[in-house]
């Protein structure tokens, strides 16, 4: 499929593509799974004895969190526990400099991609290849290796370009997002196939469904997309109230193809029974669906009789697939759906992949193990890409005729 770590020569000089893109808050990078992740690939690169120069990107030009990478390098070192070095320059002579005084095993950090010019603009590969920065860089190495799954459905140059110029690898979390994001679209499994579906954008449950029609059993739906499906089923929920913005573009754009969804896949997809609101105490509140009867609340969550229908589903299942919370679990009166869902994947032992980038956070939010899940993934846009069998265009470079 592609060249791993275990294919790379000793002694090499190695450009390494990660994705360290975090959260800043009041301009401090917050430490989070990433670095964790991508820490076992840097370390097994220090400890074998290449030289490591790692590229990465944070935000986007123009945002708060558009910001340099020399923070980066410091929580990075915290977690190989041995020194990354940084430089604020990417492939000028400062960078140049500081790649060729690279020791073997030591580790360095170039500064943000994005502040490349040739960096961000989306084109093919060959393109991105013939940039300035890619025909500059390339040179000082004798290998690519891009571990970078979270940000692969972008055809940047730091991506797409170094992997036609150098012989390309994929690093360790490359490799295991890989195999398992991909897997509901790939392998075949003996029993029933279901699939978790929530959060806030009603596309990514649309993609899904129609991708995954055939392979998924059920779905089991929640969030903002869940009430959207309930309003097309006929409920009085998924509408804006003042202040609020979820709801009214998505109904517009979205109403006739839920419509749809929900008459020729009706059997496959269960709705919540209950909802949850924040009451007059401030404590939650639960409401059967069918007792709604004004647009007066919004709701926060699925209610605790929708996850007593959903738990023995995710028991009975082979495989449980996970895209986007159930309620507002960052507020633990909120949490029921979610964490209800994840215990019991965590409780039964069917094959599991838990992805979107806010959801999988729960996991540690909630004292829950990674180790009692199949897969946890890192990645956002890349995620969804990957269950509906979208190519991704870092991976596809990486691949072997
Ligand atoms: N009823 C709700 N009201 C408000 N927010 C909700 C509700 N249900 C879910 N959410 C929010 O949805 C977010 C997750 O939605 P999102 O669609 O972004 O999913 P994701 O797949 O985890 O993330 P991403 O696509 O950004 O990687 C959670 O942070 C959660 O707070
Ligand atoms: O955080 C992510 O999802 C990736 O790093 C991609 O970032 P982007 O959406 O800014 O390209």
């Amino acid at each position: 499929m592609f060249n791993t770590l275990d294919d790379l020569d000793p002694e090499q000089r190695v450009l390494v593509r990660l994705d360290l893109n975090s959260p800043v808050e009041d301009g401090q990078v917050q430490d989070n799974r990433r670095f964790d992740r991508h820490a076992e690939t840097v370390r097994e690169l220090a400890d074998e004895g290449h030289r490591v120069v790692l590229m990465a990107h944070q935000g986007r030009p123009g945002g708060d969190d558009f910001v340099s990478l020399e923070q980066h390098a410091d929580i990075l070192s915290g977690h190989i526990d041995r020194e990354v070095q940084f430089v604020a320059d990417t492939y000028g002579d400062e960078a140049i400099e500081a790649i060729e005084s690279l020791d073997s095993g030591e580790v360095l950090l170039l500064e943000n991609v994005r502040m490349c010019d040739d960096e961000l603009p989306e084109e093919d590969p060959e393109v991105k290849a013939d940039t300035e920065f890619v025909q500059t860089l390339a040179p000082h190495f004798d290998a690519y290796i891009n571990d970078a799954y979270s940000a692969a459905h972008r055809s940047h140059a730091s991506l797409v370009g170094f992997a036609l110029e150098l012989p390309a690898f994929a690093g360790r979390v490359m490799e295991s997002e890989y195999q398992a994001n991909s897997s509901i679209a790939t392998r075949e499994f003996d029993g029933q196939v279901t699939m978790v579906v929530g959060g806030t954008k009603a596309t990514d449950v649309i993609d899904v469904m129609n991708n995954l029609g055939d392979k998924v059993d059920q779905f089991l739906l929640g969030g903002i997309a869940g009430e959207l499906f309930l309003r097309a089923a006929g409920n009085e929920v998924g509408y804006d109230l003042e202040g609020m913005d979820f709801f009214d573009d998505q109904w517009e754009a979205n109403r006739e193809t839920i419509e749809s969804l929900l008459d020729e896949r009706g059997d496959q997809i269960k709705l919540a029974v209950d909802l949850a609101y924040e009451d007059q105490t401030e404590e939650r509140g639960e409401i059967a669906v069918a007792n709604i009867t004004g647009k007066d609340r919004p709701y926060l969550d699925v209610g605790s009789m929708t996850v007593d229908q959903y738990d023995p589903i995710i028991r009975d299942s082979e495989a449980v697939f996970v895209k986007g919370a159930l309620g507002l679990f960052e507020d633990e009166r909120f949490s029921v759906g979610t964490v209800g869902v994840l215990e019991a994947i965590a409780q039964t032992d069917c094959f599991s992949v838990v992805g979107g980038g806010d959801t999988s956070r729960a996991i540690e939010m909630y004292g829950m193990s990674e180790d009692d899940f199949g897969h946890v993934s890192i990645a956002g846009g890349a995620y969804i890409r990957a269950l509906t069998g979208a190519p991704l265009a870092g991976v596809e470079v990486l691949k072997q005729d």
